[in-house]
């Protein structure tokens, strides 16, 4: 069945030839568009597929997932419920929220600074899941949550796991769990069909990194450099290789994160064979920089377009 797109704020008007097709999966209708653009409206009724359908659908159309990342409740959760939309009216295939905390060790100068008004603001996590049961049936590409592991421990895995289940989101990354602990969080993981990724660095030795691919689902997160999240000017060469490791070891999806801030670098990681590419303090600082909310909001159109046009 073949519906024709409506206009919607982040593309221009597309011909009929661009209609979106509507699929019956095993589980669930799902929408698998032409173009990378879909409609907002047209889509409020659909629900997503997961994030490993996602990338085997990006793999059979010959494309790259857009993966953007944003902290919920910076500067408010309304805000964040818009930004969902706009990402995912953009172009966004995947959408990487991130649950803000006290320690973010592993996130940069930007994203720690969006963590700290977020919870300025009285952000938390019930708050969030509440947003999230509104937004995600008004979404066509699947969410997955950013969280420390504290957090996770505090409510109780399978709590957890059962609450992102209800709230309809598909994946988690949670960035500081070692490998040797993630047993007990697979084991719930899979039970609330979630997926869990799990990422590996420049520095992971090889077995570690083999067992790391073994492990993730979804996609394997490939971090570009060591150190913290944060735009570079650069995106290291050695991420072709590093590609070319993984890619060695597993038919997984693999996304390149960290450092990745203008569309020449999305252009060149996907060039580089990324079956993703992952942008967070990019598009954090531009909605933490503008002056309103609105003004945060478009921005963020304008950045995202001039992002996922880069992998067209
Ligand atoms: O911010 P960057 O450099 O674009 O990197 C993506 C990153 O923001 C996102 O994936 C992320 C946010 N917090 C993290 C902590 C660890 C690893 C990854 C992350």
């Amino acid at each position: 069945m073949a519906i024709s797109l409506k206009s919607s704020p982040c593309f221009p008007q597309l011909k009929k030839s661009d209609s979106i097709y509507l699929l019956r999966s095993s589980r669930q209708v799902s929408a698998v568009s032409t173009r990378r653009f879909r409609p907002m409206a047209a889509l409020s009724t659909v629900s997503t597929i997961g994030l490993s359908e996602t990338f085997a659908r990006l793999k059979q159309q010959g494309k790259v997932a857009f993966i953007p990342y944003i902290t919920a409740g910076d500067p408010d959760l309304s805000t964040t419920a818009q930004a969902l939309k706009v990402l995912d009216s953009c172009g966004s295939d995947i959408i990487e929220l991130g649950v803000p905390y006290s320690d973010p060790l592993a996130d940069g100068p930007v994203i720690q600074a969006a963590a700290t008004r977020s919870l300025a603001r009285g952000t938390n996590f019930d708050a969030i899941i509440r947003m999230l049961k509104e937004v995600v049936p008004q979404l066509s590409c699947p969410i997955a949550i950013f969280s420390y592991y504290n957090p996770i421990l505090k409510r109780g895995v399978e709590k957890f796991m059962s609450t992102l289940n209800d709230a309809g989101v598909h994946g988690l990354v949670v960035p500081d769990v070692p490998l040797e602990e993630t047993e007990l969080l697979r084991k719930e993981a899979v039970k609330y069909k979630i997926e869990l990724v799990l990422l590996t660095t420049p520095t992971t030795p090889s077995s570690r990194m083999r067992a790391i691919v073994e492990a993730s689902e979804g996609f394997v997160y490939l971090v570009s450099s060591v150190g913290v999240t944060g735009a570079r000017a650069s995106v290291s060469e050695r991420v072709q290789t590093l590609l070319q490791d993984i890619k060695g070891a597993t038919n997984k999806p693999v996304a390149v994160g960290f450092g990745i801030s203008k569309p020449e670098h999305v252009e060149q990681v996907a060039s580089w064979g990324a079956d993703g590419v992952i942008v967070g303090s990019a598009m954090v600082k531009v909605l933490g920089d503008a002056k309103s909310p609105e003004e945060g909001l478009k921005e963020l159109e304008s950045f995202t377009r001039s992002l996922t046009s880069a992998l067209l």
